[in-house]
């Protein structure tokens, strides 16, 4: 191809982004609205009777000095299960309550009629409910030592009432899955390594225990802010962070984590590159129980002394195997090993993907304490809900095709969106002209675009404003937009990993989707990975990609990134302790009680993760923040 490549490197964008263009509306993240500081009362105070907690009466702020023995250093957090409640005789008449936003009222802009064209308003044809049933079946592997049960129902999980209203209030009716398993883990006070689908509830897999066991345990120091050194510079410090490899991941989990921490006194804060550090330093000076943040800025207001991660006692990663490959691994290190932040044993950590390489678990372990690993459903292969078509076309042609794909969308007279993705951000934008003068209303997300206007695409997308929307790989992992039917891989990626997380943004929380990929030689060296893949996920696999995958030159023989063992194996799905004498730290069960079929999981022997598809970026992610 002509064009540089892209993927996961194409946001090697200089900062800071330029002045906001004048029709764009102001980011999301800005929609928190001002509360006057002194308006910050501690979670554990903010539980009480409004009678008996007036902000007043609240104990002043511990000194720095005091932080240095950190606050619950040495405990495990989380308490039990089943430990005391909170959240009962709680007050909504507290002072910071009044004032906290509604996170359930819809920020989005109105949606276009003109996308429906069956009459219907856009929104309603959101589904909000899950479909259960595709998860019954689901296989599940726990290995570790002392595996909590699993639940069956939200109830049986003592999470406090005021989350237990949040969780109402997103209509969650029964966990999923992943949560079933992961949350009772996690507040047992367990590390965790868990891998599940995309789409199967992972956020609030991770968000319920942080939020509940932030209610229980011990307040954060100072209310999650201090004075800190010099020039009267407050120094945050929240109780949990969370890492997220892009901006707007890291923008989407903290909306979902106002949601579940609505009236729990539970504050969330986010921090991502791209946008104006004053604001964000505004929200964090206000206090900060849970910070959700990509790891470039973050390392920024690190270096600035405005946060410590003294006093967290819950770190979670988001795509952890995207936050620990080789663009991002040196900054995530940096973080959670080289600055304050208290050692595993001491806070709780919990890694999330729906991708985990072996090679990334094995430096994934090196963050985690006798940790238990938990795999839902075939993992690192794709879900059944999506119905995946390779088609052969030449580069030439995918225009025309992409066309027709389009055309016989529309005519079904359905509002749906289409998520199409190339490799390139030039690329990008030309499809996205060539699209719109051919009449299909489409927009575009890449690293080459500012903060404001990548916010403004995806907030246009989602409304169905602009019902196409052209995207790199930056909108490839965690986005979680409900009414994306189709995903079209018009450029493949070069690793299947990518190709997993892309289709992923369509055949969420239980409904199905569709996700057609235009192959050609070009690709070859995905043929034999996506054609186990297809195979892996009950797919019809057209007859000359399996001769393609045959090949020894097109990935049919050879090791490497992108070979999967033979038939039947669940790579990423294993915890790689079980794979070798190697058992890590905390060891293992051994054995693990595997499900279904054959369990030869694994990347073929000895791959090297970062072989391919990440366009020789190292370094570059740090932008994407
Ligand atoms: N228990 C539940 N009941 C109903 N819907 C749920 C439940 N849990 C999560 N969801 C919804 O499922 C959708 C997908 O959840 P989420 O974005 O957390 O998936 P994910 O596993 O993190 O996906 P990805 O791997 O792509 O990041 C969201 O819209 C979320 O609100």
């Amino acid at each position: 191809m002509a064009s540089s490549r892209t993927s996961w490197a194409d946001v090697a964008d200089a900062e800071p982004a330029p002045p906001p263009p004048v029709t764009a509306p102001a980011p999301a993240a800005a929609s928190n609205g001002p509360a006057p500081r002194s308006s910050y009362v501690p979670p554990h105070l903010r539980n009480r009777p409004a009678s008996s907690t007036p902000a007043a009466s609240a104990p002043p702020p511990r000194s720095t000095a005091g932080l240095l023995s950190r606050p619950g250093a040495g405990s495990s957090f989380g308490a039990s299960a089943t430990g005391g409640s909170f959240g009962a005789g709680r007050s909504r008449g507290g002072r910071s309550w009044d004032r906290e936003p509604d996170p359930f009222a819809d920020s989005d802009p109105a949606p276009a009629p003109s996308s429906a064209t069956d009459g219907t308003p856009f929104e309603e044809h959101q589904n909000t409910g899950i479909n259960f049933d595709a998860y019954e079946d689901i296989p599940v592997e726990t290995s570790g030592r002392e595996v909590p049960a699993p639940v069956s129902t939200f109830a049986e999980i003592d999470l406090g009432e005021a989350l237990n209203d949040n969780i109402r209030r997103c209509k969650y009716v029964r966990p999923t899955p992943v949560q079933r398993h992961a949350i009772p883990i996690s507040l047992a006070g367990r590390d965790l390594m868990a891998c599940a689908q995309t789409g199967s509830g992972k956020t609030a897999a991770f968000c319920f225990p942080i939020i509940s066991g932030i209610m229980k345990g011990p307040p954060s120091a100072g209310g999650g802010r201090q004075r800190g050194g010099g020039m009267g510079m407050r120094t945050a410090y929240p109780s949990a962070l969370i890492l997220s490899p892009t901006r707007e991941l890291s923008m989407q989990i903290h909306e979902e984590a106002r949601k579940f921490s609505y009236q729990t006194g539970v504050r969330v804060v986010v921090a991502y590159g791209g946008a104006p550090i004053t604001q964000q330093l505004r929200e964090l000076e206000r206090g900060v129980d849970i910070l959700v943040a990509t790891p470039g800025r973050l390392v920024d207001l690190l270096e600035r002394a405005r946060v410590s991660l003294q006093s967290i006692r819950y770190l979670a990663l988001d795509e952890a195997d995207r936050m620990l490959d080789m663009g991002f691994e040196p900054q995530v290190r940096r973080i959670v090993e080289q600055m304050d932040m208290p050692l595993p044993g001491v806070r709780q950590t919990m890694l999330f993907s729906a991708t985990f390489p072996k090679e990334i678990q094995k430096m994934a372990s090196d963050f985690l304490d006798n940790y238990i690993f938990l795999a839902v459903g075939r993992v690192g292969s794709s879900t059944d809900l999506i119905a995946q078509r390779v088609e052969f076309v030449q580069e030439a042609d995918k225009r025309s095709h992409l066309m027709d794909l389009l055309h016989a969308q529309r005519d079904t007279g359905k509002p749906t969106l289409t998520l199409v993705f190339v490799e390139t951000k030039r690329g990008a934008d030309s499809l996205e002209s060539w699209l719109c003068m051919n009449g299909f209303p489409a927009t575009s997300i890449h690293g080459d675009r500012n903060q404001q206007e990548r916010e403004y695409a995806l907030r246009s997308f989602k409304s169905g404003q602009t019902p196409i929307l052209v995207a790199t790989d930056v909108a490839a992992r965690g986005l979680d937009i409900p009414l994306v039917a189709h995903v079209v891989n018009f450029d493949l990626p070069n690793d299947i990993d990518d190709y997993v997380h892309r289709i992923g943004r369509t055949g969420r929380a239980g409904k199905s989707g569709l996700a057609t990929a235009f192959f050609n030689d070009n690709n070859s060296s995905l043929a034999r990975s996506l054609a186990d893949l297809m195979q892996e996920s009950n797919q019809e696999v057209p007859a000359w990609l399996l001769r393609y995958a045959a090949r020894p030159s097109y990935g049919g023989g050879g090791g490497g990134r992108n070979r999967r063992s033979g038939g039947g194996s669940r790579f990423g799905g294993r915890d790689f302790r079980n794979d070798s004498s190697s058992f890590g730290k905390g060891g293992s069960r051994g054995g693990g009680d595997y499900y279904g079929g054959g369990s030869s999981g694994g990347y073929g022997g000895g791959s090297s993760y970062g072989g391919g598809g990440y366009g020789g970026g190292a370094g570059a992610p740090s932008s994407w923040d």
